[in-house]
């Protein structure tokens, strides 16, 4: 593939084409190209001409890495960029492997994620609004978040994040898919948006194991898991793939929502999991025009959940427009429109999460050895 533009600057330096070029962070793996080893030729022609040979990992290059890396040389300088790009030979895509393996080596004695699984009793109460804006919110305040959506028949991580592609295999390994600085795997990567997925008992599980431990996370501080709502197949095989995961519930207000919340809290301390605490969403909406504050579902079910099952209430998430907006147009509303009250609120409850439990210290999850062997 060769994409050309055209424009007129400076004269070029092409030590400082190369270097940006080189900073171009691949959207799929995370890395700079330079580290990956994924620049194969800078050449500069007359006029300001630049030629650039990139080597990808599959033949399904990512539109964004062809536009950043014009964009990079174009900001070095460069006036007239094609970018070209190239499969890499298996014996590339090895090398690439070790070297992202190397990269992601978890550090000897290195404080494990902290992992939440975020539940709900009913659907559509907003759990997996408030895991992707959890998730993002954490990711910009400088950590390294990663997403499993175990909603495997009903998963809407790929619409939240506004991403849909295969992730890339390297050695045994899957790379997670990365959006809004959080790397994602779903099954929504694997199937056309309209198949239904028919998984069952121990095919769910396989899967779900399959994302904890054939994905290459690398070291990561947090992991959030997208529970399906209830107290089904997946939601007890996280629990046991992951058992250092601290359940958050996400209820409305609304009675209804809560006593079937409160099921599934129940069976997470059955079977010996930690509460990390509740978030209430849909937690009232303030009228644009008159300024008055209603309670659609009610209110106070968050915080009975909460006493109920002896942990904190963690934030009210008010129901507001920019974020059914922002979750539509696949950016979460946190990065979308920080100001709105939503966006507030996500923001500020994604940063008083419990810091660590108990149960993590000194212990290494499976996940932080999953690194890419060749
Ligand atoms: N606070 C909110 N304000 C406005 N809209 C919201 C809010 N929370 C969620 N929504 C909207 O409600 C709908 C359901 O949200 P979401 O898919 O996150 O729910 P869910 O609990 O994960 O559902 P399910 O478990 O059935 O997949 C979405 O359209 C979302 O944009």
């Amino acid at each position: 593939m060769s994409v050309l533009t055209r424009r007129r600057g400076p004269a070029v330096d092409p030590a400082a084409v190369r270097a940006a070029v080189d900073a171009v962070v691949d959207p799929e793996l995370g890395r700079p190209l330079g580290e990956l080893g994924a620049v194969d030729e800078v050449t500069h022609g007359r006029g300001g001409r630049v030629l650039v040979r990139v080597a990808t990992p599959t033949h399904d290059v990512a539109p964004e890495l062809v536009a950043a890396v014009r964009a990079a040389a174009e900001g070095a300088g460069a006036g007239r960029v094609a970018v070209e790009t190239t499969p890499m030979t298996p014996r590339r895509r090895a090398e690439l492997a070790e070297r992202l393996a190397a990269a992601a080596a978890p550090r000897p004695g290195g404080p494990a994620p902290r992992v939440y699984a975020v539940a709900s009793g009913k659907g559509g109460v907003g759990k997996s609004t408030v895991t992707a804006n959890l998730a993002t919110a954490l990711a910009a305040s400088g950590q390294r978040v990663g997403l499993i959506d175990a909603d495997v028949w009903g998963y809407s991580v790929p619409q939240l994040f506004g991403v849909r592609r295969h992730p890339v295999v390297l050695g045994e390994k899957m790379q997670p898919v990365r959006a809004h600085g959080v790397a994602l795997m779903s099954t929504g990567f694997f199937v056309d948006e309209d198949d239904p997925v028919i998984w069952r008992g121990p095919m769910l599980h396989k899967a779900l194991q399959q994302f904890v431990t054939d994905v290459a996370w690398g070291p990561l501080d947090v992991l959030l898991v997208d529970l399906p709502p209830g107290t089904g197949d997946a939601t007890l095989s996280v629990l046991e793939l992951l058992p250092d995961a601290a359940l958050l519930a996400v209820t409305t207000p609304q009675t209804a929502a809560r006593v079937v919340a409160r099921r599934v809290v129940r069976m997470a301390t059955e079977s010996g999991a930690p509460l990390a605490g509740v978030v209430e969403n849909m937690a009232g909406t303030v009228c644009v025009s008159c300024g008055e504050t209603s309670a659609v579902f009610g209110s106070g079910g968050g915080e009975l959940l909460a006493d109920e099952a002896g942990t904190t209430l963690l934030g009210r998430v008010p129901l507001d427009v920019p974020l059914r907006e922002a979750g539509d147009r696949g950016v979460p509303v946190v990065l979308d429109a920080p100001g709105a009250p939503s966006a507030r609120e996500l923001t500020r409850v994604a940063a008083t999460l419990p810091a660590r439990r108990r149960s993590l210290v000194g212990r290494a999850l499976p996940l932080t050895v999953c690194a890419p062997r060749t």
